[in-house]
């Protein structure tokens, strides 16, 4: 893509007038979220490793960057003074702290797009100069797989251009979706946490199979494939939950009385206080 397709820019601020596969792309923060938004970007071609920077404090988690030619840094400072788009991927609590040591080094030619989990768009505002390009994103864990799920939110200096920007960019790590802020909240109890609560329900289903005398290594490999199978299912014919639910369960079959037993412990209720009560945690994070 070059930039006649994508030449980014907001009402005020500059354009970013190079080809998309010069952008020079740079990460603060080298954990899991980190890894699996890189791998997206590398895996899509369009922009080389060597265009990519990125820091943390200590070396735990640089060497798999560096294996695949990114460039790695202590300086939080370097990735921003080389890098127009930054992609924030630090706890939570460490953002002001993080914000506080790069924002003499932001220009309005850079977009900054926090993942952090319940950290506003206000906030992030406050912390950066004024006039900041600033994009909200939620992302999940199967980043890393090129099977994840983002949501993306603009700042009052952010909008159209700078999403269509990321989404170009993202779409290999998987469903890339923007809207409101409001729901990147949301969006972190269904998605961001939600790939925690599948494992627990993976959990579940395969010691379920191990009471009923199946090995656990076995239970947990077909766990695993049901899930998928499941979910490729539900994506890929666009039905409704309940119409493949009703395809599985022969009237007076075995379906239906597991259904039974799951309506009877509260399943359905659980999984929707899970979602809420990360909603709310992410809200909470979220108050200054
Ligand atoms: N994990 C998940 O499933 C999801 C996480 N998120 C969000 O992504 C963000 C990152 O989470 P995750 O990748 O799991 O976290 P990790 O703990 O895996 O990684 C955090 C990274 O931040 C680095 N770091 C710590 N302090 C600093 C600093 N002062 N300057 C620069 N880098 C620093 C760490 O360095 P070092 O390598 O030296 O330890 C580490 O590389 C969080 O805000 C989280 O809310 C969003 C959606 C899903
Ligand atoms: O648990 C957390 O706070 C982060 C955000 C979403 C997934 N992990």
């Amino acid at each position: 893509m070059n930039l006649s397709e994508s030449s980014v820019r907001s009402s005020d601020s500059p354009a970013i007038q190079t080809d998309v596969c010069q952008l020079k792309i740079g990460f603060i923060g080298a954990g899991n979220m980190a890894f699996g938004i890189a791998q997206g970007i590398i895996a899509s071609g369009k922009i080389p490793p060597s265009n990519i920077i990125i820091s943390a404090p200590s070396t735990n988690n640089l060497p798999r960057f560096q294996e695949r030619g990114v460039s790695v840094t202590h300086s939080n400072e370097e990735v921003v003074e080389r890098s127009r788009l930054v992609f924030l991927a630090v706890k939570p609590h460490l953002v002001p702290k993080v914000l506080n040591g790069i924002s003499r080094n932001v220009t309005q030619e850079h977009i900054i797009v926090s993942m952090a989990a319940g950290i506003t768009l206000e906030t992030l505002e406050e912390l950066l100069p004024a006039g900041t390009r600033v994009v909200r994103m939620m992302p999940n864990l199967p980043c890393v797989l090129l099977e994840g799920a983002l949501l993306l939110a603009s700042g009052s200096c952010a909008g159209e251009e700078e999403e269509t920007l990321l989404k170009t960019l993202l779409s290999p790590c998987g469903l890339v979706e923007a809207g409101p802020e409001p729901w990147i909240d949301a969006h972190t109890g269904l998605s961001g946490s939600g790939v925690a609560f599948v494992y627990v329900f993976a959990e579940a289903l395969a010691e379920g199979a191990v009471k009923m005398g199946m090995p656990s290594a076995l239970a947990r490999r077909i766990a695993a494939q049901t899930i998928l199978g499941a979910g490729v299912l539900l994506r890929d014919t666009g039905k409704l939950p309940a119409e493949l639910k009703a395809e599985v369960c022969t009237p007076g079959g075995t379906t239906i009385h597991g259904i039974h037993a799951l309506e009877k412990g509260g399943f359905r209720a659980a999984a929707m206080g899970a979602v809420e009560a990360a909603t709310e945690r992410a809200r909470e994070l979220g108050k200054k």
